[in-house]
Order: C-alpha cells, then sequence, then structure tokens
C-alpha cells in the first residue's frame, strides 16, 4: 500500500487546528493531529515544504522506517515544530495500518488493559468560592478527578483562569501575546488555601491536581509540595522549567506530593534523568508531541520501569485527532494513570466527526477501525486560520518570567 498523497488542513472552529491527511493508492486514509498552539503554520511549512514531498510513493505499513526516516534523516533532531509534525505522520500512518487490519488502534497495540479511561476535568474560579462551585458542578457529572485552578488576590490573570466568569479559558487569545504581571509569593501563600478549602467542602475521596505551569524555583516548589502535602494531592505538574532534569533532584529530597512533567517535552531524552532517578510520577508528553505512538510508547515502556504512569496532556489545543488515539493508547498502555479533559467546542466536535464517548468522567474507547476520528474537510472550510499567541509573564518589576 503506497502513500499516494498527503496534504495538510488549517481550520480553526473556535481556535486553531492544523490536520495532517495521508491517502494511499488502496484508497484507505489516515489522519495526524499536527497543531503546536500559537506555532501552526511552523509547523504546516515544515510538513508542507521537508516532509509530504519525500512521503509521496513511500510504502505506508512501513511506520518505523518512515519513523527514522524524518527523525534521523533530517539530520537536525528533536524540537517541538520537528516533533510536532512526524507525530502526524505516525498517528496518520497508524491510523492506515489499523483500518487496513480493520480493527480499532488499541488491538493493534496489545488489546484492553481496561474498561474505561479515568479523566480529570478543568475546574477554574475567579476565587476560591467560584472554583468550589466548579469542583461540585464536575463531581455531579461524574468525575472522580479535578484540578483546581483559582485566581490569586492581587495576581489580576493568571494561568488556568477564564478572564471573566462563566467563560472557558482558552490561553492564546491575543493575536501578538498578551502581556501578564506575576508574583510567587501572593501565589505561595495562597494555594495551600485552595487545597484546604476543596478538602474541607468534598472530602478525601475525589482526586486532586494542579499545574503550577512552570513558574517556580525548585526550593519553592519544595515549599509548594509540602505544605500541601495534607491534602494529598494526585499530583502536582510542571511545578518548575524542565530543561534542567537535575532540579527534580531537590525538590524530590523535600515533598512526597506526586509530580507531573512532559507536557513540553518531546523526546524520550528529555526524560531519561528523572525517571532512572526516579524524581517523577507521571509523563504528560501527548502523542502529537512526542513523535507519535511509535516514540511515546517507548517513553511509557521507560517510565513502567520506574512505576511512573501516564498522565497524557489534553488541553482543547490538541485536536479530538490527538484525543481519539490517546484514549486508544489509555486503553492498552500497562501503566496508566489518568487523561487530561478539556472538552472541546460544539463546533470542533462537528469538524471532527469520532467515536470516543464520554461517560461518567470516564472515557470508553470506540469499535471503528483506525482511531476512529475523521476530519469533516468541507466544513474545516469554513472556519480560516486566525493567529493566536500564547501570553507572555513578567515579574511585578517588570523582569520577563516563564508563563
Ligand atoms: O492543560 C495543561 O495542563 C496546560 O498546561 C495547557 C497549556 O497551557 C496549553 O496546552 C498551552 O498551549
Ligand atoms: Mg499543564
Amino acid at each position: 500500500m503506497k502513500i499516494s498523497d498527503a496534504y495538510v488542513i488549517v481550520t480553526s472552529p473556535g481556535r486553531n487546528f492544523v490536520t495532517l491527511k495521508i491517502v494511499t493508492d488502496e484508497g484507505v486514509y489516515g489522519i495526524g493531529d499536527a497543531t503546536l498552539n500559537g506555532r501552526e503554520l511552523a509547523v504546516v511549512a515544515y510538513l508542507e515544504e521537508h516532509v509530504l514531498p519525500a512521503l509521496i510513493g513511500r510504502d505506508a505499513s512501513r511506520i518505523e522506517d518512515i519513523w527514522h526516516y524524518l527523525y534521523r534523516g533530517a539530520y537536525w533532531r528533536r524540537g517541538p515544530v520537528t516533533m510536532a509534525a512526524i507525530s502526524a505522520v505516525d498517528l496518520a500512518l497508524w491510523d492506515i495500518k489499523a483500518k487496513a487490519a480493520n480493527m480499532p488502534l488499541y488491538q493493534l497495540l496489545g488489546g484492553k488493559s481496561r474498561e474505561r479511561v479515568m479523566t480529570y476535568a478543568h475546574c477554574t474560579g475567579r476565587d476560591i468560592d467560584g472554583c468550589l462551585d466548579e469542583v461540585e458542578k464536575h463531581i455531579a457529572l461524574g468525575y472522580r478527578a479535578v484540578r483546581v485552578q483559582a485566581g490569586v488576590p492581587g495576581i489580576p490573570t493568571i494561568y488556568g483562569v477564564a478572564k471573566r466568569e462563566g467563560e472557558r479559558y482558552e490561553p492564546a487569545d491575543a493575536e501578538l501575546p498578551a502581556e501578564h504581571v506575576w508574583s510567587t509569593e501572593k501565589y505561595l501563600n495562597h494555594v495551600p488555601k485552595l487545597f484546604a478549602a476543596v478538602r474541607e467542602r468534598f472530602g478525601d475521596d475525589i482526586h486532586l491536581l494542579h499545574d503550577v505551569h512552570h513558574r517556580l524555583t525548585p526550593i519553592e516548589a519544595a515549599r509548594l509540595g509540602k505544605a500541601v502535602e495534607p491534602y494529598h494531592l494526585f499530583w502536582l505538574e510542571d511545578c518548575v522549567p524542565a530543561e534542567n532534569q537535575e532540579s527534580f533532584r531537590l525538590i524530590r529530597q523535600h515533598t512526597t506530593t506526586p509530580l507531573a512533567v512532559g507536557e513540553v517535552f518531546n523526546s524520550i531524552h528529555d526524560y531519561r534523568e528523572l525517571l532512572e532517578n526516579q524524581w517523577i510520577d507521571y509523563i504528560r508528553t501527548p502523542l502529537s508531541h512526542g513523535g507519535g505512538l511509535t516514540h511515546v510508547r517507548r517513553i511509557a515502556d521507560l517510565a513502567g520501569l520506574y512505576h511512573v504512569r501516564t498522565g497524557f496532556h489534553g488541553p482543547t489545543d490538541l485536536s479530538p485527532v490527538c484525543l481519539g488515539a490517546a484514549i486508544h493508547f489509555d486503553t492498552w498502555v500497562p501503566n496508566f494513570g489518568i487523561q487530561e479533559h478539556m472538552p472541546h467546542t460544539a463546533e470542533t466536535d462537528a469538524v471532527f466527526p469520532h467515536d470516543y464517548r464520554f461517560e461518567d468522567g470516564h472515557f470508553l474507547v470506540g469499535e471503528a477501525p483506525g482511531h476512529g476520528v475523521d476530519i469533516d474537510e468541507a466544513l474545516a472550510k469554513q472556519y480560516p486560520y486566525k493567529r493566536a499567541s500564547l501570553p507572555v509573564n513578567r515579574l511585578e518589576d517588570g523582569t520577563l518570567w516563564h508563563w
């Protein structure tokens, strides 16, 4: 089965998505997600100029060889743009392989390890009370796990909290990066109060998660991890920027709060010291940024040796294609932890018809051959690309900080 055509579809049904379609001479096609929030067209250019012309005529069944051709063959390795492009090709080829085998993707991976996939919801409020109301709503929807983020007094705009009550949170909300102001002290003083309030109102059974979004230094992260220990979090996410993996040694020495890392990683090499030293508990790299199934399953296998589990990134800036493939992976992977779930808009769901289902706080995998997600190309055309950038953060004195 040879690749006869490959093209990119850019659509913006509420937010931008980049989708790759690979077509074979036998008429079977596959779909991959190539969305890199705020840098979408860089991946489009990489695919169109450097990847797709070299795919035409290749045997679509040789996924492993094509992966290495694109990775080793580029000479320039790793990086989010390259790896998002490789991921999209890989997801589309696995979709083709599973369709050709007339099997849902999880069957090709090794079959079901579980019946359903536990998800966590985003609960955010302008203040602690607003956040508690959201937790209540999400428990009523059946969620067993919630990520809690609340506004911090004295910080006007903060990661994870919508600008206005009742609005959805979307960080890429301006053509050019919006400037936010950050205060570590105000944040560190406030967060333990949020967790105390959630446990006080909802008890011990619900899993609680929190995303620091890379803003602390290692010793500050250690302080936060210790401060929230009484509230036994499921995880504390991205507590420091993680280019320096060694930072986690210090954090781990001080706290038993479980740590999740990796939504901005794209290679197994980003994880090696973290895993081998048992400094983290969950890996977060999504299939659409970490080299697709071919590479992410190697990361998951390495993680499994160290009792580390998966907790894939799943905000709305990963398309339903990535989410659909992730649900197959989650259904199979032995060391599954949890799946992030931030519901897509109705417009997005219409552009990407899919057969996964959400029920009672869990995803249920579909039985259609492939990963079960398609794209309605005619509908996609009705939503043209709009430039959208992620914000930047500055300390109160104006210093540029991590967002
Ligand atoms: O969902 C999360 O945990 C995130 O941190 C979301 C990121 O801010 C988002 O994907 C940036 O594009
Ligand atoms: Mg995150």
